[in-house]
Formats: structure tokens, sequence, C-alpha cells
């Protein structure tokens, strides 16, 4: 049975994960973590501070929130627990460090635990190689009124693989607001909607001469990055150190 420490356990995704697990014999949360740390009734002790937790476990699942970031790699670190990181709004600089700290801890790191997104990451990779530079690129992303960050995780992940299918510097322009010029070539436009209930949508539209290509995803539950981040703790739990994701994963690397 797989020991999870749950971090944002209180938060919409940690109750997410506590009900998509209640009935799995193979899976149990043996702690969470969270700031608000009586805010729900947990079959589980739930502690405020990493420092106060003593269980023993396989694996940290973390959603919560990128402040939260330091003392959950750090209690990561002195357990030698390997880590999933779904949180986003991560800065280029934490993402460094994810990449430092898994050389002595295995980490598993994705904006998006769906299997969908990470199935469109490739379709745009070669959508992006197949039509060079004659199509404008642009991600349009929409998320539920209670998200703190923005851009969506995925919608910068998105743009990481477009940028990498290309054999030059393209900019992350966020909106256009206040911009008096026309778009530039190597621009990839980013741009956020904030809704309602809206679990997710990722658009990817390639706007050429008279056509346009659009590729999109949608989240219709919650329950899908439960899912992954189920699979990338299973996965990861007794992987060597290093750096995992979904293409990984899912090539069974
Ligand atoms: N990778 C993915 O597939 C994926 C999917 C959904 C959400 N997310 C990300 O996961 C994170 C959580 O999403 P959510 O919708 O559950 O958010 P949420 O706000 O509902 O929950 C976050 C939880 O973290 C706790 N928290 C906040 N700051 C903290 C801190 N400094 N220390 C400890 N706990 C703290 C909050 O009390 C809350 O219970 C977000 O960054 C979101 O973008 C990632
Ligand atoms: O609900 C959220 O918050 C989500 N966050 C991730 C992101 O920022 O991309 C994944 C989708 C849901």
């Amino acid at each position: 049975m797989l020991k999870i420490i749950l971090s944002g356990c209180n938060g919409t995704m940690g109750q997410v994960i506590k009900q998509f697990t209640k009935d799995d014999d193979s899976i149990k949360i043996v702690a969470g973590l969270d700031k608000f740390p009586e805010k729900y009734n947990n079959n589980f002790p739930v502690y405020e501070n990493p420092r106060q937790c003593k269980e023993e476990a396989d694996v940290i699942i973390d959603f919560s929130h990128y402040s939260a970031f330091r003392e959950i790699i750090t209690f990561a670190k002195q357990h030698k627990l390997p880590l999933v990181m779904a949180t986003t709004g991560l800065s280029d600089k934490n993402e460094k460090q994810l990449q430092l700290l898994s050389k002595e801890i295995p980490i598993f790191r994705s904006a998006n635990m769906s299997l969908g997104v990470n199935v469109v990451l490739d379709l745009i990779y070669r959508a992006t190689k197949s039509l060079e530079d004659s199509f404008d690129i642009e991600i349009i992303e929409a998320h539920h009124n209670k998200k703190v960050d923005a851009p969506s995780g995925t919608a910068l992940m998105l743009a990481h693989e477009i940028k990498s299918a290309k054999n030059e510097t393209s900019h992350f322009i966020y909106g256009r607001h206040g911009k008096q010029e026309r778009r530039n070539k190597n621009d990839i436009g980013i741009h956020a909607i904030r809704g309602g209930t809206i679990v997710g949508e990722h658009t990817i539209v390639y706007a050429g001469l008279d056509e346009i290509i659009e590729i999109k995803h949608t989240a219709l539950s919650k329950n899908i990055f439960a899912a992954g981040a189920i699979k990338a703790a299973k996965y990861i739990a007794d992987k060597e150190n290093g750096l995992y994701d979904m293409k990984k994963l899912l090539n069974n690397e």
C-alpha cells in the first residue's frame, strides 16, 4: 500500500484526491498539510507546519500554493520523500530549484496531470514543426473564478512546448493591453479568462492565411487531475532520483 502525505489537503484538489482515493486499498493518505488544518473533518491528521508531521510515508503530493513551495521542498528533502509537485504559479527560480533537488530525490513535475493535455503537448509539438513560421500561434485558457495564478501553469507548459518546436526565440506576450504595435511573428500570445466553475480549458490557435486550426482540451471534472497525480505518485515512489513528467510516465521511462 502506498502511503501518501497530501499537501494542500483542505483545498479543492486536496478534497478531490481524498474522495478519489477513499475506496482504493492500494493507497492511504497518512497525513495532510494545510494552512487551515481544521477546515474539514479528515480521517488523517492535518498539520499546519510540516515540521509537526512525523508520519512515515512513501511519497508527498503537493496541490497547495506557490507560497508553500519552500517549506514543501525542504520537508521532502529532509525526509528523502519522492515528491509529486502539481502546484502552479511557481517562478522560473522555483522550477530550477526542483531540477536541482531532483538530484537528491525523485520529483514528478507537471502543471497538468491529465492524460489529455499531455497528448495535446505532443500534438502541438508536431503541428508547430509542420506549420513552421507560416501560422501565428496564440493560447487561450479559461478557469474558474477561484484560481489565483494567471496564466495557468498548463498554458505556460504549452507555450514552452511550442517554443521548443520552433528553432528560434519565441516571445511570450501576456495579453496586449497598452501595446500599440503589430504582432511580431515570433510572439506566442497567452490569454486568460476567469469565471464561474470552469474546470479548465486550453485552446491553441494556429492562425494562417485564410485558415485557422484550433487544438482544444476541455477538462470536465477535477477527477482527471486527481487520477493523474495518483498515477504519478505510484510511478515515482520507487524511482531513482531525477525529474519526471507525464511524457516519461506515458512512455514508461
Ligand atoms: N497540476 C495539475 O494538474 C493541477 C490541477 C489542478 C490544480 N492545480 C494547482 O494546484 C494548486 C491547488 O489548487 P486548488 O484548486 O486545490 O486550490 P485551493 O486554493 O482550493 O487549495 C489550496 C490549499 O492549499 C492551502 N494553502 C495555501 N497556502 C498554503 C501554505 N502557504 N501552506 C500550506 N497550505 C497552503 C490552502 O489552505 C488550501 O487548502 C494550484 O496551484 C492549482 O493551480 C494543479
Ligand atoms: O484549477 C486549477 O487551478 C488548475 N490549475 C492547473 C493550471 O494552472 O494549469 C491545471 C488546470 C486546473
